[in-house]
């Protein structure tokens, strides 16, 4: 029987989660490669440039590859002959690892888990709890399966009952169609047809453990009726047009994945999880001899791209003396290198600034002609100004945005993802303006920033306000003052393009 310690088990998941912190699994790499070396749109190629670049600078430097280091997601499948020696549950031993990880003094990730979800949401300071699923299965040994999975994608997993005799291809297609750029394309979709309502998800979110071999699937062709039917999403959500980032392209998802499991007759249930560009998960097993060992993936793995940073194709615009004028001549599409100094805050911060606003209280931060920067940064260490800080899905300020630019004198803000029409309009209104960042390459993004100190709302952690202090940091203009956005002028273009291609 295989006598499995307790630390050794503490120690191989807090390993392992450091490990995928920066690590990205090398089918993930290669399938991107593709989609770099395959993309003919200008804006969607450049950000997949940027998130193959980040990825090497996370591995090269040990630190995260998004500010998002996730929540964790554990499956511990235990032997029936094996025994754990502790006194402590699974779920415990699960628990203190990640805490080892996310409190890792050379490598701290960022706490991103909030207790009392209803109402405190008060920040748990090391990412506990994770979500634990055990199952005992024959053998005398443990396996792990960990993932850290980004709030931006887990938001938008959608689940559906559908009738035995709907479609699920033409589910699936109109769900991703709907679910906008968020979720950090271009990723994976995870599928789970079958089983129970809670069943159909579960299983979409195992599917995304399973290796991206879509490259290879399609080139022997399908040997089944479950793997024509991943290559006809994976066509058919392509066609789409939505392209990295939602900016209009050739390739939203990298590979479908599916799972599926006997239902009820009556039944058809299914459940998607999309996987964002920050694809962290690894399988290890215990079999009582010390901890697990990970073999870091070889530097060769990565393609070598140099970015195009040059002043000649972007406008250089200095924060500290931006103007609603200066603002109103920025095209969408067009880049900037933004200099000079600009305030953060995201979901908690904007909730409180509403919440003070109503009551008539004065704000701790004045935002008269300031630019607002969405991110939840991962604390600094040794010279870092600050650790990764990537942008956070702007479409869930929307609701503050007319608050923010009519009360607070605020001129425009920088993020990821689509805005929807209420947040266009307040834009347009205002004669402001919404910038992009590229989710998914927090590591580059945080090289711009110079200085960093936290200026408001300490105890919201990473949510905090902070003011940074920037140097050259790329971001591309997504609404402009007259309201037109990329992300529909894009994506509407790309799907003209693809359907032409294919006539
Ligand atoms: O929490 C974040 O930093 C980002 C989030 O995962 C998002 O994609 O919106």
């Amino acid at each position: 029987m295989a006598v499995i310690r307790e630390d050794d088990f503490v120690a191989s998941v807090a390993d392992a989660l450091q490990f995928i912190s920066y690590y990205h699994p090398a089918d993930y790499i290669r399938h991107l490669t593709a989609a770099y070396e395959r993309e003919e749109s200008t804006a969607a190629k450049e950000a997949i440039a940027q998130i193959l670049v980040n990825s090497r600078m996370a591995a090269i430097g040990h630190r995260p590859m998004c500010q998002d280091t996730g929540v964790v997601n554990a499956f511990v499948a235990v032997g029936l002959e094996a025994r754990v020696e502790t006194k402590a549950c699974i779920e415990d031993l699960v628990n203190e690892g990640a805490r080892r990880a996310y409190l890792d003094a050379g490598n701290p990730l960022r706490a991103s888990i909030v207790a009392d979800p209803l109402f405190s949401r008060g920040n748990t300071r090391d990412n506990t709890p994770a979500v634990v699923h055990t199952s005992v299965v024959p053998g005398d040994r443990v396996t792990i399966t960990l993932m850290a999975k980004g709030g931006g994608s887990e938001n938008k997993a959608r689940f559906a009952m559908l009738n035995p005799s709907d479609s699920v291809a033409d589910w699936v297609v109109r769900t991703v169609e709907a679910l906008g750029a968020g979720w950090c394309p271009p990723g994976m979709i995870g599928l789970g047809v079958g089983g129970s309502a809670d069943m159909a998800m579960l299983m979409a979110k195992q599917a995304l453990f399973e290796p991206i071999d879509m490259q290879d699937l399609l080139q022997r062709g399908p040997a089944s009726k479950e793997e024509e039917l991943r290559i006809e999403l994976y066509r058919r959500i392509n066609a789409l047009g939505i392209g990295a980032q939602g900016l209009g392209g050739l390739t939203t998802v990298v590979d479908v994945k599916l799972r599926t499991h006997p239902t009820h007759a009556a039944s058809m249930p299914v459940g998607l999880i999309p996987q964002c560009a920050a694809n962290r998960h690894i399988t290890f097993t215990l079999d009582g001899d010390g901890p697990a060992t990970f073999t870091p993936p070889a530097l060769a793995d990565w393609p070598q791209i140099a970015l195009d940073r040059t002043a000649d194709t972007a406008r250089r615009v200095d924060l500290d003396t931006l103007t609603r004028a200066e603002i109103a001549r920025w095209r969408p599409g067009e880049k900037l290198l933004l200099s000079g100094r600009l305030l953060t805050g995201r979901d908690a911060a904007h909730k409180r600034i509403a919440d003070m606003k109503a009551r008539g209280e004065p704000l701790p931060v004045d935002f008269t002609g300031r630019v607002i920067y969405y991110v939840g940064p991962v604390d600094a260490v040794g010279d870092e100004a600050v650790g990764p800080a990537g942008p956070t899905t702007a479409t869930r300020m929307d609701k503050f945005t007319e608050m923010m630019l009519a009360e607070t004198g605020l001129i425009a803000m920088i993020g990821k993802a689509e805005r929807g029409q209420e947040a266009i309009d307040a834009i347009a209104r205002h004669r402001a303006a919404y910038l992009i960042a590229v989710g998914g390459s927090a590591v580059l993004v945080s090289q711009a920033i110079r200085q960093a100190r936290r200026v408001a709302f300490e105890d919201l952690g990473m949510e905090a306000i902070y003011e940074f202090t920037v140097e050259d940091m790329p971001v591309t203009v997504a609404v402009d003052a007259a309201g037109q956005s990329v992300h529909r002028l894009g994506p509407a273009e790309w799907r003209r393009r693809i359907a032409a291609a294919a006539d």
